[in-house]
């Protein structure tokens, strides 16, 4: 089966975070994705919401609910009492733990599954009771031990942090090497009995290669490539409505 896609919202909620105005929507462009195809939305609320906002989680939740209801919301972040209350309240299908510090621009490592794991067991235990599955952050360093670690919280699927892959765009000798480690990875993590998301730094360009290293691969989520490339795709006819309303006849 191919690999679902999640589009991840955040880059759009942190350009409409620009202007104390609704747009751009985060309900509304949840809804194109999902009405084009995508199996599910995700989004990384951080504790200073620069990008979602807590207020978003409601909306979206009610978008999937009533419109879509095969889709997944899948939530991403560090498990902190806030994280895991919001969580609960929002009863999402996947809850992705990322070992974010709040002062991070993004996410750029996976978890130390030696140094976390008793607090890891806690948190897997606690949202897999309230009937969340729950995906682990991981380094795609192509090391077999963190695998069995990751099984052993309980957690269901890990996702492989793509990053360094995705930094190689303009490199395919490393891009070569960095897909195959995150493969070596993906295989031992497949063979523990866990299920393999992957994300970060994904693109048209890149995706190809790692779904065919990857074919059992569950899941993608794609936020800044994809939110980029809807900016690209859809600037000309843009452009055209607004030359119309300004009165243009083209
Ligand atoms: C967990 C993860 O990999 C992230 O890629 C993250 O969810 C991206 O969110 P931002 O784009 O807000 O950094
Ligand atoms: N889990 C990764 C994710 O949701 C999106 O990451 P990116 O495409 O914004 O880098």
């Amino acid at each position: 089966m191919p690999a679902k896609l999640s589009v991840n919202l955040n880059a759009i909620a942190m350009l409409r975070n620009r202007r104390d105005l609704p747009w751009p929507s985060v309900a509304d462009l949840g809804r194109i994705a999902l009405s084009a195809g995508a199996s599910g939305l995700t989004v990384h609320p951080r504790p200073d919401q620069r990008h979602i906002r807590f207020s978003d989680l409601p909306v979206l939740r009610a978008l999937i609910d009533d419109e879509f209801p095969s889709a997944e919301f899948n939530i991403e972040g560090y498990p902190s009492e806030d994280f895991l209350a919001l969580c609960e309240v929002t009863e999402p299908e996947q809850v992705t733990l990322v070992p974010d510090d709040p002062s991070q621009a993004t996410s750029d490592h996976g978890w130390d599954l030696v140094a976390h794991q008793d607090f890891l067991k806690r948190v897997v235990s606690r949202l897999r009771g309230k009937g969340m599955r729950v995906s682990l952050f991981v380094d795609g360093d192509g090391r077999s031990e963190p695998m069995a670690l990751a099984k052993a919280t309980g957690a269901e699927r890990v996702e492989l942090y793509t990053g360094p892959y995705g930094g190689c765009y303009d490199n395919l000798e490393e891009a070569l090497r960095q897909v195959e480690l995150l493969g070596l990875t993906a295989d031992v993590a497949r063979a523990e009995g866990l299920d393999v998301n992957a994300g970060h730094d994904l693109t048209v360009a890149n995706l190809p290669l790692l779904v065919k290293r990857i074919p059992h691969l569950a899941e993608v989520s794609i936020g800044h490539g994809l939110t980029a490339d809807a900016l690209e795709y859809g600037m000309a006819e843009t452009v055209r409505r607004f030359c119309r309303a300004c009165g243009q006849t083209i």
